[in-house]
């Protein structure tokens, strides 16, 4: 039995792959959640919270199945690196199983001060659940060494010869993800902050809501969140509809359940913010957000727009207008339409376009633990194709002295400023960039380093959010 009084220890029954096992401990849904990662493709930010709700976790047990499951998929490429260190032949070979079982064993080994013997001997009882016995050995026999060695690691790693291989193993991001985000920052004026950066994607991101203007003010939405959550809150640094909680459910609160507030990054505020703030020529009527689900932005561009103003939005994926539709429910006049971008509309009516392109999710590692490793880099000429057709699109869709708004939740500059010098280079009509930074600066309540302009590019360790990026272009 795995040492009791740790957390995680209680066993229980459950399914797993259609067979009733014994396991529902916080170490096992860890492996479970990896496993599913690893093999299935799965999100573990869905797929834990969906794990969970089907087990008696205590909330004590809850919180470390949480911890480790996110720390240790972030961490993954280090803790494979020492694996195999311990191996004698490729960990790639080995199965699936006892690659994520190592993962888990070492974070608690080498991050959270599991004693060594409880962290070892409740690794391999959660993994009964999952694989036989003599992968459980080979477990046992590389945790082990771990553990003995555990003092010693750091160095080996600061030892290797290349430094962007030191880089991507310490920090744990593929090393053709750590060259991109490099280049990126080089091309804001950055060079030298890639190791902050990299450390920044490892800290886990803090809950931030929006309060929807014209539905509650953040005043309101803090009461509640003190009130119903018994937590500490924050106003916005970068966002004036921003709050950051210290913990606690916001799903409990009941601005949530109804739509006028919602969790939302701060730069993902600032976005839509930016955008809705924008100096357009003349009267206008009706704005659009073309690439819309699940409707975070969309939201507060309703709650943005002056009254009159009609706001369309748009999503290729059904099931994601769907969810747009549910974002902006409270105001109840958002039309949704559900189809391809690229083909959307006839005609330039739009004053405002708002184009939050689908992309690498580079800019998100902090939130998807596992997407590092999914060969993003790879995808990039494939999405920078489409970001081109749909800033094309709006583009066309944007009527004479409107504005576009391209953003992207990457900082890959494949996906931002090579998309934007492509479309203005191939455009048939005069576009021209607006300083969205000057904007960035009268919104933002407190000061900040937004760089040079006119585009914006947001990076976890300098302020805090995802690392977005938005351009404006005026068209004429
Ligand atoms: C980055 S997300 C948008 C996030 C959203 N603005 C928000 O704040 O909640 C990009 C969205 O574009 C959608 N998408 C992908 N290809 C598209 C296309 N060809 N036309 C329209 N939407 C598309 C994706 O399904 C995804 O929902």
């Amino acid at each position: 039995m795995g040492a009791r009084g740790t957390p995680g220890s209680t066993a229980a029954f459950h399914l797993h792959r259609g067979k009733l096992v014994r396991g529902d401990d916080a170490r096992t849904i860890a492996a479970e959640v990896l496993l599913a990662c690893e093999v299935d493709g799965a999100y573990a930010n869905l797929a834990l919270p969906a794990r969970l709700s089907r087990s008696s976790l205590s909330a004590r047990d809850r919180a470390f199945a949480t911890k480790l499951t996110y720390e240790a998929q972030r961490l993954a490429g280090y803790y494979d690196w020492i694996a195999q260190q311990c191996l004698n032949r490729r960990l790639g070979d080995v199965d699936p199983e006892v690659r994520v079982l190592l993962r888990i064993g070492a974070h608690q080994l080498l991050a959270m001060r599991v004693p060594a013997h409880a962290a070892v001997s409740a690794t391999i009882d959660a993994g009964r659940a999952l694989t036989h016995r003599g992968a459980l050995g080979l477990v046992n026999a590389v945790l082990r060494r771990i553990a003995r060695e555990a003092d010693r690691w750091e160095d080996r790693v600061n030892a290797i010869d290349d430094p962007w291989q030191r880089r991507a193993v310490r920090t744990s991001h593929p090393r053709d993800v750590v060259r991109a985000l490099d280049s990126a920052l080089r091309a804001h004026g950055r060079a030298g902050e890639i190791d902050a950066l990299l450390d920044a994607n490892n800290a886990a991101p803090w809950v931030q809501l929006v309060a929807r203007p014209g539905l509650v003010t953040p005043d309101e939405l803090a009461d509640e969140a003190e009130d119903v959550l018994d937590v500490s809150v924050a106003y916005g640094q970068l966002s004036p509809w921003s709050l950051t909680l210290s913990g606690g459910d916001p799903a409990r609160l009941p601005s949530v359940s109804s739509g006028a507030a919602a969790i939302e990054d701060e730069g993902s505020q600032l976005v839509a913010g930016i955008l809705a703030s924008a100096p357009v020529d003349g009267e206008e009527s009706a704005w659009l957000d073309l690439c819309a689900g699940p409707g975070g932005k969309t939201a507060l561009l309703r709650a943005l727009a002056p009254a009159g103003v009609r706001l369309v939005a748009n999503e290729v994926t059904a099931h994601r207008a769907r969810l747009v539709e549910d974002s902006t429910r409270a105001f109840g006049d958002v039309e949704v339409h559900t189809g391809d971008g690229r083909t959307f509309g006839d005609a330039a009516v739009y004053d405002r376009v708002l184009v939050d392109a689908p992309c690498t999710g580079l800019g998100s590692l902090r939130r998807r633990p596992e997407a590092r490793f999914r060969g993003r880099v790879a995808q990039v000429p494939e999405l920078a194709n489409l970001q081109v057709g749909l800033l094309t699109r709006a583009l066309d869709l944007t009527r004479p002295g409107g504005i576009v708004g391209y953003a992207t939740c990457s900082p890959h500059v494949g996906e931002t400023l090579k998309v934007i010098e492509r479309v203005m280079a191939d455009s048939a009509r005069r576009i021209e960039p607006v300083d969205a930074v000057a904007i960035a600066r009268k919104l933002a309540p407190h000061e900040a380093d937004f760089g040079q302009g006119p585009y914006v590019q947001l990076w976890p360790h300098r302020h805090g959010t995802d690392a977005m990026f938005l351009a404006l272009l005026r068209v004429s």
